[in-house]
């Protein structure tokens, strides 16, 4: 059996499979949620376990709306993960944050409608606080990793995820750079909001592929121009991965493992037995 990993990368855009694994193992594993997105891919990567997870599948087959986010999560917290990265495409609200440059978000505001945002249900009522929504100690080591390749790389700001799939109105584009946001996606919520329930540390290094549809002497965005943008940058996101992995310690100790401890609001007594036993991998150590 392949040892507890060290980091959890969910491949986004563009990122199917990961480069330099070596001794692989394909595990499939299946979640009371159902499927995840692909099979888990563990291997060592300077010397350590890491596992590899493609958010769209492998061929791109599965919409951001479609994403299983909460299978995705239990599959990688089921493997002994406790710290995930996060790669995703995004597009520019700022000028100063270009195509082809990587940004790590400090704050992110969701603007989804259509997607199962919470692990609890079912009579189990959870208030997990997201006022800082990404692990400030995995962004700050992503970044870290991020500067010693040849990109450049912004530490901070503020990411909206879109339903999608469609890309923004021109309307809403402005809006959003108007409440001075300056990155834009499809897929960090509520990967990201999931993830805090799961007591899991949770960052993201995003590729800037685009201007998204705002700016007055760049092309609006399409599939071709992300697709083309990623080709020539995710090299970056492998050496940086590289980077990370070299310097994460195995050992930690992080908030984030303890983020459930005051946000459960049912009282125990009312929790139904079935739900009771079905989010046990969540809640058993606060209630035992
Ligand atoms: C292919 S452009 C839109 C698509 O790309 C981003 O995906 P991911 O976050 O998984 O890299 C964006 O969120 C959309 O899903
Ligand atoms: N402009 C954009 N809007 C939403 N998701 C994106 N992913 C890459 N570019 C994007």
């Amino acid at each position: 059996m392949t040892a507890q990993p060290i980091l959890a990368v969910i491949g986004g855009s563009g990122l199917y499979q990961f480069e330099g694994l070596q001794d692989v193992e394909t595990i499939e594993v299946d979640t009371p949620y159902g499927k995840p997105s692909s099979p888990i891919v563990m291997g060592t990567l300077a010397g350590k376990t890491v596992a590899f997870l493609a958010r769209h599948g492998i061929g791109h087959f599965i919409s951001p709306t479609e994403v299983n986010y909460r299978a995705n999560i239990y599959a990688l917290k089921s493997i002994g993960a406790r710290r995930i990265v996060s790669i995703s495409a995004c597009g520019s609200l700022r000028e100063d944050y270009a195509p082809g440059h990587i940004v790590i978000p400090d704050q992110l505001i969701d603007f989804t409608r259509d997607r199962k945002r919470s692990f609890f249900e079912n009579g189990l009522v959870a208030h997990i606080s997201p006022a800082d929504p990404f692990c400030n100690e995995i962004s700050t080591e992503i970044y870290q990793a991020v500067i010693q390749t040849s990109a450049v790389c912004h530490l901070g700001g503020s990411f909206i995820t879109i339903e999608g799939p469609r890309f923004s109105t021109k309307g809403e584009s402005n809006l959003f750079r108007a409440w001075g946001i300056s990155i834009i996606g499809m897929t960090t919520s509520p990967e990201a909001f999931l993830a805090r329930e799961a007591e899991m540390c949770y960052g993201v290094l995003a590729h800037v592929t685009d201007y998204d549809v705002w700016h007055t002497s760049e092309a609006p965005v399409s599939v071709e121009m992300v697709v083309r943008t990623l080709q020539e940058n995710t090299h970056h996101a492998q050496e940086a991965i590289h980077n990370l992995v070299s310097a994460l310690p195995e050992d930690f100790d992080c908030k984030c493992s303890r983020a459930l401890a005051n946000a459960l609001m049912t009282n125990p007594p009312a929790i139904p037995a079935g739900t009771r036993q079905q989010l046990g991998w969540l809640i058993d150590k606060y209630l035992a």
